[in-house]
C-alpha cells in the first residue's frame, strides 16, 4: 500500500525505498560513548579543538582513498566487497567520532546547530525557485550566516 501511493505521488514511476539509519545511537550518545573511551586512555589531554581537526581530516583522506580511482559509484555501491564495505563503515565512524568530539570540544551543540543550519538552508534554496537545478540562485550577504540568529525545531522554521 505505502509502495502504491509512493507511486501515486510520484506520478506512477516508483522509487526505490530510501536507505534509514538505526535510531540509535543519538549523538549525544556518541558524544558519552568516546568521552569515555578517552577519560579511560588519559587522552583528553591531546584531544584539544586542532588535534581533532587534524584527526578527523585525516579520516576523511582515508575514506577518499577508498574511492580514489573507481570511478563514479551507484547507490548502494553495488559492486564493492563486503570487506570493503565494511572499511567505508569505519572510516566513516572515525570521521563522525572525531568531528561529534570536535564540536563538543568547541561547545557546540550539533544536534541543535543542525537543525538551525538546515533551517538557513531551507530559507537561502527555497523549493519553489531550485527544483531539479543545482545552481546556486541565492547567495547570503557576506557574514549573515554568522549574525542571523534561527529558532528551528526539527528542521523547520519556528
Ligand atoms: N588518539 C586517538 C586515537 C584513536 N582514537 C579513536 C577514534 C577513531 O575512531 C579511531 C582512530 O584510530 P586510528 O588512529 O588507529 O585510525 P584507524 O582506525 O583509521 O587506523 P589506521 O589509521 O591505522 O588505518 O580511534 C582516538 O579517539 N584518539
Amino acid at each position: 500500500l505505502a509502495a502504491t501511493e509512493e507511486a501515486l505521488q510520484n506520478g506512477g514511476a516508483v522509487r526505490p525505498e530510501r536507505f534509514t539509519f538505526s535510531p540509535e545511537p543519538t549523538i549525544e550518545d556518541i558524544r558519552r560513548m568516546q568521552a569515555e573511551f578517552t577519560d579511560e586512555r588519559d587522552w583528553n589531554q591531546f584531544h584539544q579543538p586542532r588535534n581533532l581537526l587534524l584527526a578527523m581530516v585525516g579520516e576523511v583522506g582515508e575514506v577518499a582513498e577508498l574511492f580514489q580511482w573507481r570511478g563514479e559509484v551507484a547507490e548502494g555501491l553495488p559492486d564493492w566487497t563486503e570487506s570493503e564495505r565494511e572499511q567505508l563503515a569505519h572510516e566513516l565512524s572515525d570521521v563522525m567520532i572525531y568531528l561529534v568530539e570536535l564540536a563538543e570540544k568547541c561547545h557546540v551543540d550539533l544536534p541543535q546547530a543542525v537543525l538551525r543550519k538546515m533551517a538557513l538552508n531551507r530559507l537561502k534554496y527555497p523549493a519553489s525557485k531550485v527544483h531539479g537545478s543545482a545552481k546556486k540562485t541565492h547567495k547570503f550577504p557576506p557574514h549573515s550566516g554568522t549574525s542571523v540568529c534561527v529558532c528551528a525545531r526539527e528542521g523547520h522554521l519556528v
